[in-house]
């Protein structure tokens, strides 16, 4: 069944309401999809799921930041320069497609994307690759760096040029000045954001697995490199199945199904926040509904990891016998809040205090810079400001005779005695530092896509075949169907209260009178709603319905009075259906 999952998902998917293809009256366009009623609630759950795990039970915060930037910020972070995939187009057909897609696809390269360009070229004439499209051979084209950010210009004209941001985190990592403050200057704290991300993807594929337009939930924790520590014990005991990079360069290498204890007393996981972040992970994704025998955490490979990331984890899920990748878990170092430091204006600091002061030699400036001359347009302060952050950082800036002094757009040249430069003990209290930061970075709607397709079941009732998803009630989009079993104005009211009383607990519910019993069941087992409840002519009488369980389509006779409690507690987990004593 397995290789056709995918298919009858995606059929499924858009004949009940959880995505499909956007602009279809246009014709649709690649890499667009809408979240119909089911999907959106389903994407609705999870993101309230993920809220819950993440910003509040870790007690981070939660900003929610525009999706266009201006050009600066991606010059800072990297992505103008660096954020491009290799693009491949055919000779014959013209279509474009990602060429180190092509090679892990064809070939036994594993991770083409961190080759570089002439050796992917390479490969491509070697094994004689040929576009996936029309077949005709690709050997000799040309492969381009594709910057994947989408472009516009802010207001009119082109005097700004923005950009739909490739990943939320930029928009955490500008606003780090400000929400220190909230932070109260102390470090670790964390920062988490759930919003849309655009990227232009060569060749959108596989349905919402790889879109143009998607949800990250993403957290930045920034921590002191020297003094902030995870509580490993919170997670040593979970049990996590890892593929380091070891594994998967060895020739037989497997997964190592392991503890977070064991793997990090053994190095496995090198990085203790990382291995904080896999151990949460690990529990929530579960919670969620994935099936964790169909997922691992994948270690990157040296060479697959960005620059500037010391360790670099995937969590990946199985999908139709491929791992896919539905969320990184990066040590970004103090690159982040370095290049904005260096591009910006402001401060990507904390000052952080020591436990006892220090006496340290420190360069030292004259404050009174009034002698300077008009060209500081009197804001000599901010001229001592500069040299003090020089003086502190790079002695050896003033081994010559003028220092350097960036200031407004311009550099200028500063004789030494004119700063008053001097060397003298100090005593400290604590020193300014850039956090490193740790992200977790959750993909929404591949995860949506892993919990419905490792949901997806397929059986037999009465001699039917049928689907059903079998969703965790949390992350379910309806919890409960409300039926009466024919059309009659008294098991309508009735059923129609019932409905009213299970909303008004705060449970999902679907009132549905169309068609017979059967494919009602049916459509709320399509649906993956665990329960559904039906009004027959005895309940007028003795106040009792038939509560019938997704799973296993056991059916019981409670009393109606009840209802909104036991559901709640069935929705809660704090008591099983089987357990449930009848009328
Ligand atoms: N085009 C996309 N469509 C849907 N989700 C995406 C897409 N690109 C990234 N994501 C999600 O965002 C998460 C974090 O983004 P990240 O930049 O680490 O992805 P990535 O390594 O570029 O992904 P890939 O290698 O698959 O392109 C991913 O784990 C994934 O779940």
């Amino acid at each position: 069944m397995s290789d056709r999952i995918s298919e009858k998902l995606t059929e499924l998917a858009k004949r009940r309401g959880y995505f499909f293809q956007s602009s279809g009256a246009y014709g649709g366009v690649g890499g667009f999809y809408t979240f119909g009623p089911q999907g959106a609630a389903l994407k609705g759950n999870v993101e309230d799921a993920w809220r819950d795990r993440f910003a509040i039970a870790e007690g981070h915060m939660e900003i929610d930041a525009p999706t266009i930037m201006p050009e600066p910020v991606f010059e800072a972070s990297g992505h103008l320069e660096t954020f491009d995939d290799m693009l491949v187009e055919c000779p014959e057909c013209e279509e474009s497609h990602r060429a180190d897609h092509i090679v892990e696809d064809e070939t036994e390269y594993e991770d083409a994307e961190s080759l570089p360009v002439p050796e992917v070229e390479e490969i491509i004439a070697e094994y004689e690759l040929v576009c996936p499209t029309c077949g005709a051979g690709l050997a000799g084209a040309a492969i381009e760096d594709f910057n994947l950010m989408f472009a516009t210009n802010i207001g009119p004209g082109d005097s700004q040029p923005g950009y739909l941001r490739p990943e939320t985190a930029q928009g955490i990592f500008v606003e780090f000045p400000r929400l220190k403050e909230y932070a109260r200057n102390t470090l670790p704290f964390g920062v988490t954001q759930i919003g849309r991300a655009y990227r232009n993807e060569i060749s959108p594929r596989r349905s919402i697995i790889r879109t143009r337009e998607f949800t990250q939930a993403e957290l930045e924790l920034f921590v002191d490199p020297e003094t902030s520590e995870p509580d490993l014990t919170l997670v040593e005991d979970v049990s996590v199945r890892l593929y380091p990079a070891t594994e998967q360069q060895a020739d037989d290498g497997s997964e190592v199904e392991t503890t977070i204890g064991d793997a990090v007393a053994d190095g496995t996981i090198a990085d203790p926040w990382i291995a904080y972040f896999l151990g949460i992970a690990q529990e929530w994704y579960a919670s969620v509904g994935v099936d964790t025998d169909r997922f691992r955490f994948r270690q990157h490979l040296a060479g697959e990891r960005s620059h500037y990331a010391s360790d670099c984890w995937d969590a990946e899920s199985e999908i139709d016998g491929n791992w896919i990748e539905i969320a990184g878990f990066a040590h970004r170092g103090d690159y982040d809040l370095s290049k904005h430091q260096e591009y910006s204006e402001e401060r990507f600091t904390v000052f952080q205090q020591y436990d006892e002061p220090k006496t340290v030699e420190r360069a030292v400036v004259d404050p009174d810079m009034s002698y300077l001359g008009p060209e500081f347009g009197g804001d000599a302060q901010a001229v001592v400001e500069e040299l003090e952050t020089l003086a502190g950082r790079d002695r050896a800036a003033f081994e010559g005779e003028t220092v350097d002094v960036e200031f407004g757009d311009e550099t200028h040249e500063i004789p030494v005695e004119k700063t008053g430069f001097a060397v003298e003990e100090q005593t400290e209290a604590g020193e300014h530092v850039v956090p490193h930061v740790i992200e977790p970075s959750f993909g929404v709607d591949r995860l949506v896509y892993t919990i419905l397709h490792h949901a997806y079941r397929e059986d037999e009732v009465a001699g039917e075949e049928r689907t059903y998803l079998d969703l965790e009630p949390e992350v379910a989009p309806t919890f409960v169907g409300v039926f009466p079993l024919q059309s009659d104005d008294d098991l309508e009211d009735e059923a129609e209260g019932i409905a009213a009383a299970l909303r008004a607990e705060g449970l999902s519910v679907t009132y549905d009178d169309s068609g017979n019993i059967g494919r009602r069941y049916r459509r709320q087992d399509e649906v993956g709603t665990p329960f559904c409840v039906t009004v027959d002519y005895e309940s007028l009488e003795d106040g009792g319905v038939t509560v019938r369980e997704r799973d296993t389509t056991d059916q019981k006779r409670l009393p109606i009075d009840d209802l909104p409690e036991t559901l709640s507690a069935l929705r809660a987990g704090e008591v099983a259906f089987e357990d449930l004593d009848e009328e």
